[in-house]
Order: C-alpha cells, then structure tokens, then sequence
C-alpha cells in the first residue's frame, strides 16, 4: 500500500495494492504492520462499521469528546467526498480540514487519527462504507459540528443551492467556535 501525507500531521490517503486478473481483483484492505509502519499508529481497532446512504445525504461532522476514535475508512460500493476536520485546539492545523474522493473504483482509504471530526458527502446513487474505529462507540460522548460552519470553510460537491440530507442530531451541529474540542490531544 501507498500512503498519501495530508496537510493535517498524522492524516493519510491509502492506496491498496490491487491485483487484478481475468477473474476480477484482490487487495488486502487492512494488514496491521503495514498500516502501522505507513501511518506510525500502533493502536488496535475495536469496531468495524458499515453504511448505506443515498445521493445527497451527509453524515457528520461527527466526533467522541470522550472515547476519541480513529478511523480507518473506505468505500465499497458508490463515491463520497470524505472530510476530516482539526479539532485539536494545540494543533497548528486546528480547524483546517481535508477532504477526499473515496470510491468502489478509487478503491482509496483515508486514516484519521483521534483528534478529528469526520463526515462524508454521498456523491453517488448510494454508497456503502465501511470503516474500523480505534476505540467503541460512545452515544453520551458524540458530538457534532456544523457540516457549513462557516469558520470551516468546507467546500461540499452538492449540486448548487441543495441541502444535503442530514439526520436530526447533524442539523443541530454547532459551529467550531462553540464547540467542545480536544485539549488534551
Ligand atoms: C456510530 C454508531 C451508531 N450506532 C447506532 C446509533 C443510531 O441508532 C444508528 C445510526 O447512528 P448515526 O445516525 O450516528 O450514524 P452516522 O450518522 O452514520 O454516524 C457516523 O457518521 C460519521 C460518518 C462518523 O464518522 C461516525 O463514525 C458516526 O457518527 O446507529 C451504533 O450502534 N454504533 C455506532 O458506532
């Protein structure tokens, strides 16, 4: 696998190996030493998620003040575009994000470290995602921030003047300025 440095220290785009023949293709979408030797984290993953989620619906920003999990994630079936936001208040990129096409044909994976917020855009008819989390969901301990606070700045692919299509929790997202963010991290 290739690993891609973001501006955000510790965030990487992962290139797969893929061997393809005339049957179809094969690639190991997860070998501990080699994701630990690319990304330097040691860490274990306690939780594999998967997603379905239609054209036009956002999932996030979403992050754990307790509990902070990192994310590995891919996309097996359709196209996203991936985000992860700085929320590190003692990072030199707090409040910066980074953003990324994942798709089935891109085969691509983003690792986000703790500290991040993370959401994703459904850019095709629908998408499935998967994704393994380094620490266990913690419903008391999720937050959300506003997928277009404007302090982010996040230049979402929608088709112009359409609300994404955002759970309850998400339309209640705060802003950075008033959120609760990592201190510690
Ligand atoms: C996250 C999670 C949720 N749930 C239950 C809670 C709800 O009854 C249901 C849907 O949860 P939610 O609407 O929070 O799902 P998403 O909007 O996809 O949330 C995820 O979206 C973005 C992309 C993320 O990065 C997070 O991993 C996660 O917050 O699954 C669980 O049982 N376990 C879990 O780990």
């Amino acid at each position: 696998m290739i690993g891609h440095p973001t501006p955000l220290a510790g965030v990487f785009r992962i290139e797969p190996k893929v061997y393809g023949d005339e049957r179809g293709f094969f690639f190991e979408s997860f070998n501990a030493r080699g994701f630990s030797s690319l990304t330097g984290y040691s860490g274990s993953f306690v939780q594999d998620n998967h997603s379905r989620s239609m054209r036009g619906v956002l999932r996030g920003l979403h992050y754990q003040i307790l509990q902070p999990q990192g994310k590995l994630v891919r996309v097996i079936e359709g196209e996203v575009y991936d985000v992860a936001v700085d929320i590190r208040r003692h990072s030199p990129t707090f409040g910066q994000h980074y953003g990324c096409v994942l798709s089935a044909e891109n085969r691509q994976m983003l690792w986000i470290p703790p500290g991040f917020a993370h959401g994703f855009l459904t850019l095709s008819e629908h998408a499935e995602f998967l994704y393994k989390t380094t620490d266990y969901w913690l419903a008391t301990a999720e937050r959300s921030l506003r997928w277009d606070d404007p302090t982010l700045a996040i230049s979402w692919p929608t088709p112009s003047g359409v609300t994404p299509l955002l759970s309850a929790k998400d339309r209640v997202g705060k802003c950075l300025a008033e959120a609760e963010v990592y201190e510690d991290l």
